[in-house]
């Protein structure tokens, strides 16, 4: 998989060549490129913004910088329609299955803005060459695009099959089976007076992964209820339903 990020602050996905993402960098896993915005810039300020049309606080970012650096990271991959990815809490709720969606795409492009936004003739006017995605890591609000860049980058690169060592460590995690994932302890047994559940110290798999699975609804219940409205019926056993 290629990915593109373009930023007026490339130093901020230096995370990216850490740990898991930058070893699969490393492997060639990932194709990982950091793009300096100001760098499509023609002026001697190398200017990226402007002031609103309509009025208002802050600033907006210029169209053509942006066209410029969209239009070279295009090219640069033969992939057939690569997704554009726009950082903005007025997108669609990034989510585990996006995740999953997104790692199987071969180019992603993600477009970091800053100030007030970026000019929305770009989003309109990339259309044509993208498969454009407004996407929110949640109901808040950043100073930018990149903090939500470096986690839906770790989120998906770790999908790529190879990235992580053992695949199995993907399957039984939270949001892997719409439920929240069980807690989990290591020695020593004892620590501080707390001890560990009994079941997990009696080496019986089935009832431990019955537990497991107890504590998984138990705990998407208590803190996560809006997943279990949208659990799937035929996703619950009746063992769970007696839980
Ligand atoms: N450009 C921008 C500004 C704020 C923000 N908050 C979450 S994603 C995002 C993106």
């Amino acid at each position: 998989m290629r990915i593109d990020v373009v930023s007026i602050f490339p130093e901020y996905l230096a995370a990216l060549d850490l740990s898991l993402i930058g070893k699969a960098r490393q492997d060639g896993l990932l194709d990982l490129n950091v793009h300096d915005l100001r760098d499509f810039t023609t002026d001697r300020h190398r200017t990226v913004d402007d002031t609103p049309y309509g009025g208002g606080a802050g600033m907006v970012m210029k169209a053509e910088p942006w066209a410029q650096a969209l239009t070279s990271v295009a090219d640069a991959e033969e992939a057939a329609r690569p997704v554009l990815i726009v950082p903005s809490p007025a997108g669609a709720v990034f989510t585990q299955a996006m995740a999953y969606e997104l790692a199987e795409e071969k180019h992603l492009v993600f477009a970091c803005g800053r100030y007030e936004g970026i000019d929305e003739r770009v989003l309109e006017w990339a259309g044509e060459r993208f498969d454009v995605r407004p996407v929110s890591l949640g109901d808040y609000v950043l100073n930018g695009g990149e903090v939500a860049v470096l986690a839906m980058v770790e989120a998906i690169g770790r999908l790529v099959p190879g990235v992580v060592g053992n695949p199995e460590s993907l399957v039984e995690e939270s949001h892997s089976d719409g439920l929240l994932e069980y807690p989990v302890y290591t020695k020593p047994s004892s620590w501080r007076d707390r001890g560990v559940p009994d079941i997990l110290l009696s080496g019986n798999h089935g009832k431990i992964a019955q537990w497991r699975r107890g504590q998984q609804l138990q705990r998407t219940a208590a803190r996560r209820p809006d997943l279990l409205e949208k659990l799937d019926p035929t996703q619950l056993t009746k063992a769970d339903k007696a839980t």
